[in-house]
């Protein structure tokens, strides 16, 4: 029986296709897997660069291009294409072996055969070149073949080389985006995960060559296997894992560890990976949480979608971090007789009133989360010695303690009337689990870790014991949507030594990350250990459109006019549950629901997360964290909403605090953008948004 394997970057063009040629694309390679040799109907190609190459009959517009072996029966899926594209394809394209990795590369020979010209023309009234500074015997040891070479050698900007990625050999043009950055040859390649061989491979051997490109070929084992690999094209990460992810995902660590790294590097999959390899040990039990509903269960479909075994699922339990702690409150004490946000105000109001203190409601109640529970003062010596970093206002001894009188009578009010927030049912969860033996989880594995508070942290500290592969932290601070900011030192997690970067980005183009990333550039982000985070080595080896940034005059036409745009996406071919819009705020998002509901648009809001999934989803852009769509409409980003008032705190009242705020703004319009796959759109009305002036 022939043996298949699948080109990786195929299942990203078959996630693309329309519904029936994926079934037709399926139903002949499960065929061709059960095929005897002689069953296989494959045409050798006039032409095509690699003799090879064979085409197999799709339906009567599609073909499919295989690589047949030398010797052998392991057959490689490499594209599929309409018919004439198809033999185009081979008669452009080759195959070579990386001589340093000796894995597999495609190459578009021609499109380099046809602009070495122009660029070697350009080059010779340039005086500076691109890759000037690195000697040819670097680039050869980086697995820079000859014609790579030749044709780096004539680039005299970044820009060219962007311009000619997806048609060079992968792994040599991701070689020369990280020498362009600036980054050693040894960074570089430690960056892509693999080890400079000391003899070079033979670049002959396109069979062993095959075999070896475990991280480019998917290996199908029999027919099921495909159609699994084939029902979820965008879940390729449930068997493929760059070699920096698999390191992480592999290792032992003996404390506290943690992945860091921009928007769709992989920090999720890495935290789920490694969720279920700590499940397959018999007595593994494995919390994943993290902070929001719709993250939560989209980490428990993730769990779901990579365990193979039921045992190993079983040990797993992913649960939102107030759930958990209200779980383990309820185990005790029962339900809580919760505070409402309203009586909360007016709580405070009546303190404020009784004493007489010139302080407002929101600030004393920030106070006691940002600094009384954030820091566990329980005593008026604790909080007159207590930090009180990015409060801003800064108070005198007397106005210190007169603060400190509120707390303590909001503290008492709170017992007196057997009433709980959220906070102090975390606390009270915290200290059941700090006295308790009998942990419940053995390894805690944490998504989005950016935006815990540290009474959350604490919990989850105190849910597993300290010991090998306790805690495993996945986050980025750029993507920070709330107002909590935590030093893991100052709660007790240590994770100096133990910390990985990831930095090729999955989910967006380069072009929308690019965009994106402008954003935040020159803000100052903190990497929750006492540092400065940096995500200036984010890339994507994906290229696509750039994103679509329109103004419109009212909000009414703003309105249509993304309705106008997911009408288009749909009949280009995307299905609506690939379509996420977001706004900073809920009404705004009501309205867009209303809208493509009256054209008849199936649109589900996330806020209520249950319902069809083939639908396009609304939420606002704290909703979306974690999420990921084709296409994105982010909307209403006029300066009227974005920032959004409310969360502003004046300059006047406090400088820094203000500060802080408009990051965080930044930051939330960021996290939208970056949800998107292939297609942005930005709109907004009237005005843009300060955030994006310098872009539009
Ligand atoms: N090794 C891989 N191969 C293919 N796809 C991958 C791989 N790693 C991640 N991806 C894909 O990249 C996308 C982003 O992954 P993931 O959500 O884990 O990133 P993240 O770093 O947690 O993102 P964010 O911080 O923006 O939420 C997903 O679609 C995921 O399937």
């Amino acid at each position: 029986m022939p043996k298949l394997g699948v080109d990786r970057d195929f299942f990203r063009e078959y996630g693309r296709l329309d519904k029936p040629l994926q079934d037709r694309i399926t139903e002949v390679f499960v065929k061709f897997e059960a095929a005897t040799h002689t069953g296989i109907h494959l045409e050798k190609i006039r032409d095509a660069r690699n003799p090879r190459f064979r085409s197999i009959r799709i339906d009567q517009f599609h073909r499919g291009i295989v690589l047949a072996p030398e010797t052998g029966d392991a057959y490689t899926l490499l594209t599929v294409l309409p018919h004439d594209d198809a033999y185009t394809w081979t008669r452009r394209r080759d195959l070579s072996v990386n001589r340093a990795t000796g894995g597999i590369e495609v190459r578009d020979e021609s499109w380099i055969e046809e602009n070495l010209p122009v660029l070697q023309e350009t080059a010779q009234t340039t005086p500076a070149r691109l890759f000037e500074g690195i000697n040819d015997s670097d680039l050869i040891r980086l697995g820079i073949d000859e014609q790579t070479r030749t044709f780096a050698r004539t680039l005299t900007d970044e820009a060219q080389l962007e311009a000619a990625l997806g048609m060079l050999p992968e792994t040599q043009g991701q070689v020369l985006i990280g020498l362009a950055s600036g980054l050693t040859p040894d960074e570089v390649w430690s960056d892509l995960g693999a080890a400079i061989v000391d003899k070079p491979y033979d670049t002959d051997d396109l069979d062993a060559a095959v075999a070896r490109s475990t991280d480019r070929i998917v290996l199908v084992d029999g027919p099921d296997d495909l159609m699994a690999i084939f029902a979820h094209p965008f879940a390729l990460w449930r068997i493929y894992l760059h070699p920096t992810q698999q390191a992480v995902v592999d290792a032992d660590f003996r404390g506290p560890a943690r992945v860091t790294g921009g928007p769709g590097t992989g920090k999720t999959v890495v935290a789920l990976h490694r969720a279920y390899r700590l499940a397959q040990k018999p007595d593994a039990s494995v919390l994943v949480t993290t902070f929001t509903s719709t993250l939560t269960d989209s980490l428990l479909a993730g769990v779901k979608l990579l365990s193979t075994s039921a045992e190993a699922l079983a040990r797993i339990d992913v649960q939102h971090v107030d759930k958990l702690a209200h779980r383990v409150f309820r185990d005790e004490h029962g339900a809580p007789n919760l505070l409402a946000d309203s009586e909360e105000n007016g709580l405070w109001d009546s303190i404020i009133d009784r004493l007489d203190l010139p302080f407002t409601a929101a600030f004393l109640s920030a106070e006691w989360r940002n600094v009384a529970l954030a820091q566990r003062v329980s005593t008026a010596a604790a909080y007159l010695s207590a930090k009180r970093t990015g409060r801003g206002r800064r108070l005198g001894a007397n106005q210190k303690a007169q603060v400190w009188q509120a707390l303590w009578e909001f503290e008492s009010a709170l017992r007196e009337r057997g009433l709980w927030t959220h906070e102090t049912v975390c606390r009270e969860a915290t200290r059941l689990l700090e006295d308790c033996d009998d942990k419940p989880y053995r390894h805690v594995v944490v998504d989005e870790a950016q935006d815990l508070s540290p009474e959350q942290w604490r919990l989850i500290r105190a849910a597993a014991p300290e010991g090998p592969d306790d805690m495993f932290i996945a986050g980025d601070t750029h993507q920070r949507i709330y107002d909590s900011r935590v030093s893991l030192r100052e709660i007790g997690i240590k994770v100096t030594g133990r910390s990985s970067r990831l930095n090729l980005n999955y989910r967006t183009t380069a072009e929308i990350l690019g965009w994106s990333l402008q954003l935040l550039a020159g803000e100052r982000i903190d990497d929750m250990d006492g540092q400065l985070d940096s995500i200036a080595g984010c890339r994507s080896a994906v290229h696509g459109m750039p994103p679509t940034a329109k103004g419109l005059a009212a909000q009414s036409d703003e309105i249509g006019y993304v309705a106008d745009t997911v009408q288009a996406w749909i009949d280009s071919g995307v299905t609506p549950g690939e379509i996420g819009i977001a706004t900073r705020a809920k009404w705004l998002g009501s309205k867009v629901q209303d809208e493509l509901f009256r054209r008849g648009v199936p649109v589900r809001s996330l806020a209520k997360a249950k319902g069809d999934t083939d639908s396009v989803a609304i939420g606002t852009m704290h909703a979306m964290k974690g999420l990921e769509f084709r296409c994105v409409a982010v909307t209403g980003v006029s300066a009227r909403q974005v920032p959004a008032a409310a969360a502003i705190t004046a300059v006047e009242d406090d400088a820094q605090t203000h500060h802080r705020d408009m990051q965080r703004e930044r930051c939330v319009l960021f996290v939208a953008c970056t949800r998107a796959r292939e297609d942005l759109l930005v709109t907004w009305s009237e005005e843009p948004s300060p955030f994006l002036v310098p872009l539009v």
